[in-house]
């Protein structure tokens, strides 16, 4: 988890907790926008450095994660032909379901220039693009994310797999992710 954590505290992502109050004042960009004038992403894509940084420390949490389903929840796998990834980061995810599950053909699809550094793995095709073109826009709309995708998958097998971290039920913990996602838009943007 080094790498996840050395990217939370660079200066990149530290500075924009100096410009929360644009939340506060509802200034309609992000203080992250306000702090590195772009959002995030378009800054990834201008900054390979950083855009590396987030992949790895995407890849650290992805490695305990998806080894967990793997050894906790194979079954979830039987049967799947395909399985799209979207903002599959380094690609990491598929290429280890891939070697669990060689039967599954992986679709890592995330932006460009993200696609562009992923790892080619036997058995996952990249594909670049903008999932909200694509899907649907913004997580606030993720029922009708999950709707396209329903639409996407075959009504006889298809399956689309969740992924949620349970955490304790404790109100003060709530609060203090809470002011994590101050950073963020309400919406998941940064
Ligand atoms: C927070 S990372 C999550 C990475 C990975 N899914 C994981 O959980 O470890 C978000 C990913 O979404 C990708 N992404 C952001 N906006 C996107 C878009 N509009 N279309 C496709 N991918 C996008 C980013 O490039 C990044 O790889």
């Amino acid at each position: 988890m080094a790498t996840l954590i050395l990217l939370e505290i660079s200066p990149v992502m530290l500075a924009p907790w100096h410009s929360l109050s644009s939340r506060v004042l509802d200034s309609g960009n992000s203080p992250f926008e306000i702090a590195n004038g772009k959002d995030a992403w378009s800054y990834a894509e201008k900054n390979p450095g950083h855009s590396k940084f987030i992949d790895e420390a995407m890849a650290c949490e992805a490695r305990v994660a998806v080894q967990a389903i793997i050894e906790e929840y194979p079954q979830v796998f039987d049967g799947i032909k395909s399985l799209v990834d979207f903002g599959g980061s380094n690609g990491t995810v598929l290429a280890m379901l891939g070697k669990a599950f060689p039967w599954i053909h992986g679709i890592h699809f995330d932006l460009p220039f993200v696609v562009a550094v992923a790892a080619k793995v036997d058995g996952v095709e990249n594909i670049g693009g903008d999932m909200f073109e694509c899907v649907q826009r913004r997580a606030l709309e993720c029922i009708k994310i999950l709707k396209k995708c329903r639409e996407a998958i075959p009504e006889d097998k298809g399956e689309a797999i969740i992924v949620q971290a349970v955490v304790e039920v404790d109100k003060n913990r709530a609060a203090r992710f809470r002011e994590v996602d101050i950073r963020h838009g309400d919406d998941g943007t940064y």
